[in-house]
């Protein structure tokens, strides 16, 4: 018994750092710099460490394949949203957050704007990907709706992942080509892809990460959640050299912002943006006042409407439950 204390103790001075792949509830599975992995648990009853987060860990067992947390290094940034009564961490230390819509389902522009502000209040870099460009004038609508994102600098590219072309030699070219622009895209850092269920967001990850399903199986019954396969947030390195990896995160519905400040929404809405500052009054809400030149922009076309009544319906969101 005392053996792996003692074994453990004269680890102390350097404790292992490695990265968090995966998690649920108080299991973690920490990745080392050899790309060995360890379940670990945190000693307290509660632990902030999302996946993304570097940890320092020790041994508990002999083989050195479970682990005791010790200790968080300090992140770059967190993505999470945050409702009235509780906040959900999507991932930390993220390099881009990659939004995924498709032509069908059509995507809720709120949620889209939420995700966006998110990554804008965190500092974390955002681009589009709409999904499912093979079905013509859903695609067309897509690209309407996307137009003002694409207008205030979203990049905002377009993909078929998985085309219904019937001649599957075009819808085969048409993934290939996906795989090719994502890969060059996302080829350094860690982007963390979020989307509404139903957008190709299995379709995507199985794309890029070839081996997703087997890891996903195996990380599931480490994480003795066996049948939920998908529902956990799962780090998977893009290239052998680990320099690029793509983050799958579940759970996009209800993106709460109750960590925005009502003075600063605006600020992180980058058509809104340019505008600040140009009010007669300076605690203009944009809403109502007179001599507002975030409405003079919308009178002049310059900010799309859909956008403003999104400002308004935050604004009052927050506003609601704030004070
Ligand atoms: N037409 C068309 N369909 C696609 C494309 N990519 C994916 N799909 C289809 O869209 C559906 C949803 O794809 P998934 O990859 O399962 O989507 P998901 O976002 O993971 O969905 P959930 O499992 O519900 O979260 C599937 O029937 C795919 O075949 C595409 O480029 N074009
Ligand atoms: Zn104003």
């Amino acid at each position: 018994m005392a053996r792996p204390i003692a074994a453990a103790k004269a680890r102390d001075p350097a404790l292992d750092v490695g990265l968090v792949v995966a998690g649920h509830g108080r299991h973690y599975v920490v990745q080392t710099p050899e790309g060995r992995e360890v379940l670990c648990h945190p000693r307290g009853k509660k632990s902030e460490v999302v996946v993304g987060d570097r940890v320092r860990w020790q041994p508990t067992n002999q083989h050195g394949d479970e682990g005791v947390l010790e200790g968080l290094e300090p992140r770059r940034n967190l993505l999470y949203r945050q409702d009235e009564w509780r906040t959900k961490s999507f991932a930390a230390n993220l390099d881009r957050l990659l939004i995924l819509v498709a032509s069908e389902p059509v995507f809720s522009e709120s949620q889209l704007a939420r995700a966006l502000i998110a990554a804008e209040e965190a500092g974390i870099e955002a681009l589009i990907l709409l999904n499912k460009v093979d079905l013509v004038e859903p695609a067309r609508l897509a690209r309407e709706r996307l137009a003002p994102y694409r207008a205030m600098g979203y990049e905002v590219l377009e993909v078929a992942l998985k085309s219904r072309d019937a001649r599957s030699d075009h819808a085969s070219a048409q993934s290939d080509h996906a795989r090719a622009l994502l890969a060059g895209r996302l080829a350094t850092g860690a982007t963390l892809v979020l989307g509404p269920s139903g957008t190709g967001k299995s379709t995507l990850v199985n794309l890029l990460v070839p081996e997703a399903a087997a890891l996903t199986a195996e990380i599931s019954t480490a994480l003795n959640s066996g049948r939920h396969t998908t529902t956990h947030t799962r780090w998977y390195w893009l290239d052998a050299a680990r320099q690029a990896a793509l983050i799958d995160s579940p759970g996009f519905q209800e993106f709460g912002l109750q960590h925005i400040a009502l003075t600063e929404l605006a600020r992180w809405m980058p058509d809104l943006r340019p505008h600040l500052g140009g009010c007669r009054f300076h605690n203009c809400t944009h809403i109502h006042e007179p001599g507002c030149a975030v409405r003079a922009a919308l009178a002049r076309g310059e900010i799309a409407p859909s956008r403003h009544r999104i400002y308004e319906a935050l604004r009052e969101e927050l506003g609601r439950t704030k004070w």
